[in-house]
Formats: structure tokens, sequence, C-alpha cells
């Protein structure tokens, strides 16, 4: 299968890897750096039951790119318009377009800037690029696919390939209660700059996230979504699970890079605004991320 990544990063590279591995002709669109490094030496897949590299195509930009049966699309949500638009033209009528990203509006912006059917996807893996050309798992890998047609033969394919991949029947409730997660912990975690198991022994922190979980939790149900009433307990129990895990936006402010907190916390600010729903803890957070984000511009451009 003809397979296009846009956004070669931590998880195009690691998804676009393993279905290169598994013999599928994949092109990787994506910045200077790692294109460069894959063309010249391959795409270093280093998993934790694989270490080697993968010839492979890459690009910087959508120009040349023969129409392929299926986009990953991997690209953080404030660059969906901009890298989406760049599809525009490219996709025949039976391309599949997956979008792999946090979130719970991608796949409906991708599709209003493409004018194709965007199937979305939650992606429960930790990976990130270690080098030029070079993609790290951390652990996990597991995606759940929105239902479609295609969405059965996707799910053989990359079943195939080593992912454990399962059709969500609920892709709103899936995506809306990853989401729930993302705003828990990583605003919290970015901002003080902890990982996920001391940030929970801290006295208030319960509360804090009890009360995200809980406008979120509000927001979502108010917004059609059945959030189920366990999902604070799972919640809760994460630093357990993962007590070394810095969120990702954690990860984003530690390297400069613009973190997706409007599309996370903000994204239920803005729905609760609304809705008429009150969202005071996740507003906090969200600006909280904000300037600490403003506070690192400042002291890049002293
Ligand atoms: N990494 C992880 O473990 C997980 C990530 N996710 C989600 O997956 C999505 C992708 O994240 P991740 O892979 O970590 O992000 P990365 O930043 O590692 O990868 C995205 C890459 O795409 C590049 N890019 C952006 N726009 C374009 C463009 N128009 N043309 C070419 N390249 C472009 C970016 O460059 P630049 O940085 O220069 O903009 C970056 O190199 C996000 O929504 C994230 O929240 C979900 C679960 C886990
Ligand atoms: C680690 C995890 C699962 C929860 O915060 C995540 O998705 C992120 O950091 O973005």
């Amino acid at each position: 299968m003809q397979v296009a990544v846009i956004g070669a990063g931590a998880v195009g590279c690691y998804y676009g890897g393993l279905l290169l591995k598994a013999g599928h002709d994949v092109t990787f669109i994506g910045r200077q750096l790692h294109v460069d490094a894959i063309n010249a030496h391959g795409l270093l897949l280093d998993t934790k039951t694989f270490n080697g590299r993968l010839p492979a195509r890459a690009a910087t930009d959508t120009t040349n790119l023969v129409p392929p049966d299926l986009v990953l699309f991997c690209v953080k949500s404030a660059d969906t318009e901009a890298a989406g638009a760049s599809l525009a033209g490219r996709l025949r009528p039976e391309t599949a377009v997956l979008s792999l990203q946090n979130g719970v509006d991608n796949a409906e912006r991708l599709s209003a800037v493409t004018g194709h059917a965007v199937i979305p996807v939650v992606v429960y893996v930790g990976s990130e690029m270690a080098g030029p050309g070079h993609v790290r798992h951390h652990g996990g890998g597991g995606l759940a696919i929105g239902p479609s047609a295609a969405s059965e033969a996707l799910a053989q394919m990359f079943q195939a390939a080593g992912v454990n991949i399962t059709i969500a029947d609920d892709i709103s409730k899936t995506l809306w209660s990853k989401l729930i997660i993302n705003c828990a912990f990583n605003a919290l975690s970015a901002v003080a700059g902890i990982s996920y198991g001391p940030m929970l022994e801290v006295e208030g922190t319960r509360d804090v996230v009890t009360r995200v979980v809980q406008e979120a939790t509000a927001v979502a149900r108010a917004s059609g979504v059945a959030i189920p009433d366990d999902l604070l307990a799972h919640i809760l129990n994460i630093p357990t699970l993962m007590p070394n895990q810095m969120s990702s936006t954690a990860q984003d402010l530690a390297r400069g890079k613009p973190s997706e907190i409007d599309f996370l916390n903000g994204h239920v600010v803005r729905k609760g605004a609304e809705l008429g729903i009150a969202t005071p803890t996740n507003q906090a957070l969200q600006l909280m991320v904000k300037l600490a984000e403003r506070a690192k511009e400042g002291r890049r451009a002293d």
C-alpha cells in the first residue's frame, strides 16, 4: 500500500516506520533535518523489539507526492490547517485519511480544509524523535480507530504490522476520554516540570485533577458524549502506572515548542463557554501554560 505520513515526527515516524517495516511503500513529509537524514540513511526505528534502519523516501512538502492509498496525518493540533492544506488536490476519492493526533476536533478541522473524509484515531504511545530521522519508542503503541467502511481493512493492515488496534464503537467517547486525561495531567506536569508519580504525591494535586476532570466531563456530557462514571478513578490511577512520565506539554515547553494547550484544556474552556458551563480550573491551567510559554519566549529574546 502507498502510505504518506504528514508530519515526520514522533508519532508519524513510529507508525509509518512500522508500516514500512511490514513492507508498505511509505513517504515521510517532514522538516528538512529529518527529511535529509531519512533520505540519506533511512529511518532509524528504535522500538522495544527492533532497532534498525529502514530505507525510505522523504520530502519537505507534498509537491511530488503521488496520491497515496493511505495518509497518516500526524502534526501537532495547531498545524492541522496549514499541513492539511498541502493535501488539497493530492488525494484520490478512495484515499483513507487518518488523523493520529491528540485533541477532539482535528479530524473535523482536517476534513474542512481537505474536503475529504477523515477518520479520527486515538493514539496510546510514548515516542519521541531522539535525533534526525531517529524515532525512539518508550512504550505503549495501541490505537483506537473510528468506525468507517475502511476501518476493518485498515485495522487488519496495522495488526499485520504489529500494532494493537481496536475499532472504537463510540469514537467521540474515546477521543474525549483521552482529552480529559490530557486536561488532568499535561498542564500541571508542564508548569511544574514534574513527572506524574511525584506530582500526585503533593497535597492538593488530587483535588485539582478531580475538579479538572469534573468540569471537562460536564462539558463532554453536555455535548452529548457518554463519558463513563469510572473515568476519574482510572485517571487518578495513571500516575501509579506511569510514575516517570512527563506530559507531552512538559516536553513541548522544555524544547521551546508551542504546546497544544489551546486544543486540550483550551478546548474544554471554549466548549464550556458555548454551553454555559463554568470551567475555571481548566481555564487557570490553560493560562498557566500560556504564561510559561510567554516567559520562555521572553528569555529567548533577551
Ligand atoms: N509523541 C507522543 O508520544 C504522542 C503524541 N500524540 C499526538 O500526536 C500528534 C503528533 O505529535 P508528535 O508526533 O509528538 O509531534 P512531533 O512534533 O514530534 O511531530 C510532528 C512533526 O511534523 C512537523 N510538521 C508540522 N507541520 C508540518 C508541515 N506543514 N510540513 C512538514 N512537517 C510539518 C513538525 O515540525 P515542527 O516541530 O518544526 O513544527 C514535527 O517535526 C500530536 O497531536 C500529539 O499530541 C499522541 C500520543 C502520544
Ligand atoms: C502521557 C499522556 C498519555 C497523558 O498525559 C499523554 O497523552 C500526553 O502527555 O500527551
